[in-house]
């Protein structure tokens, strides 16, 4: 998606680490013109599929997957907690996952009443990198017996090889920009077409 890719070269930084900070649009400082047109590009690509929910994980996932369904029909967007709660009570979906950004275990947990058989879900997320975070979501669509239909990401860093293997996996991978490589010392930042 040129107008993604545009933003990440204009607005990106590259850190060491192999971390892309884009945080003036995308995961802290949020763009939500540039979150429907995202919304718009995944519409497009997922178009001959039915979904009925979409799934995400906290934090960041979350304000692009909301702009996402209302191009989806407004369907219901679950997002998976990081953390135990009071508020979330009854029976629970949960397998842990390890934070590219926070470098360490999280449980990932959603409420069995939010995801059900019959749900054909499509997961978003601001960024992939190794896949931890999609893989917990997956695991648990396949608890609740859920079909995943398709993933749609804004930014993948190719070179992390997450996306490449959910590809030879099977699945449905819609990421709008594919990072192929980053330099923290000239801060070069090339895609993947
Ligand atoms: O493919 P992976 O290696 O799993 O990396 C991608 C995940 O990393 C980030 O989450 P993180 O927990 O770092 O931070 P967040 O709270 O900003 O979403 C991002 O939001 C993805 O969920
Ligand atoms: O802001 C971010 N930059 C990254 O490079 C990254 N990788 C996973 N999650 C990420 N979030």
């Amino acid at each position: 998606m040129q107008e993604l890719e545009e933003r990440i070269q204009a607005e990106g930084t590259v850190k060491a680490g192999d971390v892309l900070k884009v945080d003036a649009f995308l995961n802290h400082q949020c763009d939500v013109r540039l979150f429907d047109h995202m919304g718009a590009a995944w519409a497009e690509h997922f178009a001959g599929k039915t979904i009925t929910k979409i799934l995400t994980i906290e934090a960041s996932g979350i304000g692009i997957a909301c702009c996402a369904a209302r191009h989806f029909g407004d369907v219901p967007v679950v997002f998976a907690k990081k953390a135990q709660s009071i508020n979330l009570d009854g029976d629970q979906y949960t397998t842990t996952v390890y934070s590219f950004t926070k470098q360490k275990e999280f449980p990932v947990i959603v409420s069995k009443k939010y995801l059900n058989p019959g749900d054909h879900v499509l997961l978003i997320d601001d960024f992939l990198a190794n896949g931890k975070a999609l893989r917990g979501l997956i695991e648990l669509c396949e608890e609740a017996g859920a079909t995943v239909e398709g993933i749609g990401i804004a930014v993948e860093k190719g070179f992390q090889g997450g996306g490449d293997q959910l590809r030879a996996d099977g699945y449905d991978v819609d990421s709008l920009a594919i990072v192929e490589s980053m330099d923290p010392e000239t801060g070069k930042i090339e895609f993947r077409h």
